[in-house]
């Protein structure tokens, strides 16, 4: 089974087509990126299948479960880390992590120990009894991914998950990224190109809503008849970058 098979995924704002008729399969287990430059859709794409915006158009079946039709199937099994890092700025880490483990269902003695057991996954430890809200962007990115995983989701949305970091805050959260590989379906955003390189199986460029091409890193260079991916993205992506 595919953890994601789009047909003809379609979302309208008014006159505005966000997402044009996508028909994506992302593969159990996979670390999937979906590029684009500004305003080509994948945003608006993860908002979809993460339940948070309904489709003018199309379905698409998530875990084996109808979007349209099962989406508390989907909800339970999936969680997103949103740009905007979702933190309770005012609790703790452990105290973010308890709380997110309890709205998931967690009695008081089990979320303690998901939170426990989550620190200690994601190398939280130091920062334990920090209030989010004094943590460096580094730091808050990296609870906002483990209060996306508290929930053992099977599906986890990464939306511009090292978003203004500094190189080495990023290069500790590709660590994490790479740790899910496997065990949970990762898809991420992203506009560092190198990070989409680095870290996914496969790599699907978006333009105006649209799948313009799906494909290992090697295969969208193929593609595009260049040896630097970012030549083949900005070749692909078919706008020119903003
Ligand atoms: N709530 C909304 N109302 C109206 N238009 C919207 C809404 N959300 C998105 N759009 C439009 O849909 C298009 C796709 O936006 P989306 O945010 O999905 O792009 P994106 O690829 O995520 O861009 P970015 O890289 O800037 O985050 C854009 O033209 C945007 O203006």
């Amino acid at each position: 089974m595919n953890a994601i098979e789009t047909h003809a995924l379609t979302r309208r704002f008014g006159p505005r087509t966000a997402v044009d008729g996508l028909d994506l399969t992302v593969r159990q287990g996979e670390l999937f990126a979906l590029l684009g430059v500004n305003g080509a859709g994948k945003t608006t794409t993860l908002r979809m299948l993460s339940g948070l915006l309904q489709p003018t158009g199309g379905e698409a079946d998530i875990l084996g479960f109808r979007l349209t039709q099962q989406p508390q199937e989907i909800k339970r099994r999936i969680n997103l880390s949103p740009q905007e890092t979702a933190v309770a700025p005012n609790l703790t880490v452990r105290e973010n992590l308890e709380l997110i483990a309890g709205i998931y269902g967690a009695s008081r003695r089990e979320a303690a120990q998901r939170a426990a057991e989550t620190i200690a996954e994601f190398h939280l430890g130091e920062v334990e009894r920090s209030r989010a809200k004094t943590l460096s962007g580094g730091w808050q990115r990296r609870l906002s991914i483990a209060m996306a995983l508290i929930s053992q989701p099977q599906l986890v949305f990464l939306d511009e998950p090292t978003l203004g970091l500094d190189v080495l805050a990023r290069r500790e959260l590709w660590q994490v990224i790479r740790s899910l590989r496997g065990r949970v379906t990762v898809i991420l955003t992203t506009h560092y190109l190198e990070e989409a390189e680095a870290l996914s199986d496969r790599i699907g460029i978006l333009s105006h809503g649209r799948l313009r091409i799906c494909g290992t890193a090697q295969e969208l260079c193929a593609a595009a008849g260049e040896t630097r991916f970012e030549e083949a993205f900005i070749k692909l992506a078919g706008e020119g970058v903003q």
